[in-house]
């Protein structure tokens, strides 16, 4: 079994997230942030970003994308624009998405250079908020995507999924400072069954959950 903080509520958890941030606010001058998308965090983007935060303080970054236009419905920063940027006052800077660029290598490049840039040549981030998908994918790093994960930034694909996607790679997922999962109750089995199915989700090093009963 592995341990996992379990809340009254979606929104209970929610709060038990930003008080992560808080917390780790309180430590730092600066944050750097990553943020998945999907359906899980979006209580969790609405309620942070009802939050009294100086914002000019957090560096927001994607784990992980579809490779379309931003303004696309599938997109996760479509997503995380919708329920949280769209409503905060964030300096343009601090806002590091994963542009759709001609080519999807170009994308990768572009963003893994980015990181690079912003974080001095060693990709540190302070929290990174992941899913899991049914699949026991995290990121966009699914069961067939063994290849690469060494690298900072990867391509991915899926049979099961649509896209092409390009997320953060292990590497630098494992070495932020705190992983965090955020799993709707629904989740709790797959997290569960990955250690013995060996799923991406069980690469994650010291990982935290976080979710809640229905
Ligand atoms: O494909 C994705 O799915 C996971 C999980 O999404 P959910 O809808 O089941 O919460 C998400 O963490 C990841 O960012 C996204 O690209």
């Amino acid at each position: 079994m592995m341990p996992i903080k379990i809340f009254e509520s979606e929104r209970s958890m929610a709060i038990g997230a930003i008080d992560i941030i808080k917390s780790e606010l309180q430590k730092k001058e600066k944050l750097s942030i990553a943020f998945s998308g999907g359906k899980t965090p979006v209580r969790f983007f609405q309620l942070l970003a009802a939050e009294d935060i100086n914002w000019k303080n957090i560096n927001i970054f994607l784990v992980d994308e579809r490779w379309v236009p931003l303004d696309h419905l599938d997109s996760n920063y479509c997503l995380i624009n919708m329920f949280l940027l769209k409503h905060i006052t964030i300096p343009n800077e601090n806002i590091h998405h994963i542009d759709y660029s001609p080519s999807i290598e170009r994308s990768r490049k572009e963003y893994e250079d980015e990181l690079l840039k912003y974080f001095k040549g060693n990709i540190i981030f302070d929290l990174i908020f992941l899913g899991v998908g049914n699949d026991g994918h995290t990121a966009s790093i699914f069961e067939e995507n063994e290849a690469g994960l060494l690298e900072d930034v990867i391509v991915t694909s899926s049979r099961s999924h649509p896209y092409r996607r390009i997320s953060l790679g292990m590497n630098v997922i494992n070495m932020a400072e705190r992983k965090i999962f955020l799993l709707g109750p629904e989740k709790i089995s797959i997290i569960e069954s990955t250690i013995s199915k060996n799923l991406p989700v069980s690469k994650v090093v010291d990982p935290e959950f976080l979710s809640y009963i229905k």
